[in-house]
């Protein structure tokens, strides 16, 4: 199983993970950016906000992807993988470029790799507006509320359009009750 946990900043991944955690102790954890050795240098370098162009910063992540799909996703196919985040936040954030040719590029980076399960928390714009007002926002996060919402849109397109295995989730319910339907759709 390749589970992904996937949703725009703030949508909850973290508070969701933790509680996985807790219950498949013999899963193995990871995340996007940053999940293997070269990958913590490529996160702290595009999180930094030092690439000046979008581009740079799009290859930036994907070669974190390829890495992290070799390293930790391939590696251990007997077990179940977690991860928070995936190609489908790689495909939603590259929003300067067509859908279809990020997909491509994502594919190459994954050697054709999906996720088993996707499960993405859904954010309305009142609740990120206030969730964002909480927190030190990073380079990418500090773009506001209109870009992330847009993002969490091409998420949903994303998933959709790969034909994915996925739930969407209503991340204002509450903490029990969206760990409750992440539980019900892994045991499905
Ligand atoms: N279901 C929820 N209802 C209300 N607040 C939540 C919920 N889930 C998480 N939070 C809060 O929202 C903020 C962002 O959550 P976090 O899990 O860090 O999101 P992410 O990892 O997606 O950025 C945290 O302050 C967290 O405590
Ligand atoms: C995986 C990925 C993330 N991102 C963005 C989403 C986030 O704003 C940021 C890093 O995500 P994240 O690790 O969720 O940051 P945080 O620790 O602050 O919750 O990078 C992309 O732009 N492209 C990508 O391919």
């Amino acid at each position: 199983m390749y589970i992904v946990i996937e949703g725009i900043d703030t949508a909850g991944k973290s508070t969701q993970l933790d509680i996985l955690a807790n219950k498949y102790k013999d899963a193995v954890f990871t995340k996007e950016p940053g999940g293997t050795k070269i990958g913590s240098k490529l996160r702290q370098m595009v999180l930094g906000g030092e690439a000046k162009s979008k581009l740079a910063e799009m290859f930036l992540f994907l070669a974190d992807r390829a890495e992290h799909m070799q390293e930790i996703v391939n590696k251990n196919k007997n077990k179940i993988v977690i991860s928070d985040r995936s190609m489908i936040s790689g495909i939603a954030y590259a929003k300067h470029l067509p859908l279809d040719d990020v997909i491509k590029l994502n594919l190459l980076a994954t050697e054709n790799t999906l996720p088993s399960h996707v499960i993405l928390l859904k954010l309305s714009k009142e609740e990120l507006k206030k969730r964002l007002s909480l927190k030190e926002h990073d380079s990418i996060e500090s773009r506001g509320i209109d870009y992330l919402i847009d993002i969490q849109n091409r998420m949903e397109e994303t998933i959709k359009k790969l034909n994915l295995n996925y739930i969407f989730i209503d991340a204002s319910l509450s903490i029990e009750k969206i760990s409750k339907n992440i539980e019900d759709f892994l045991n499905e």
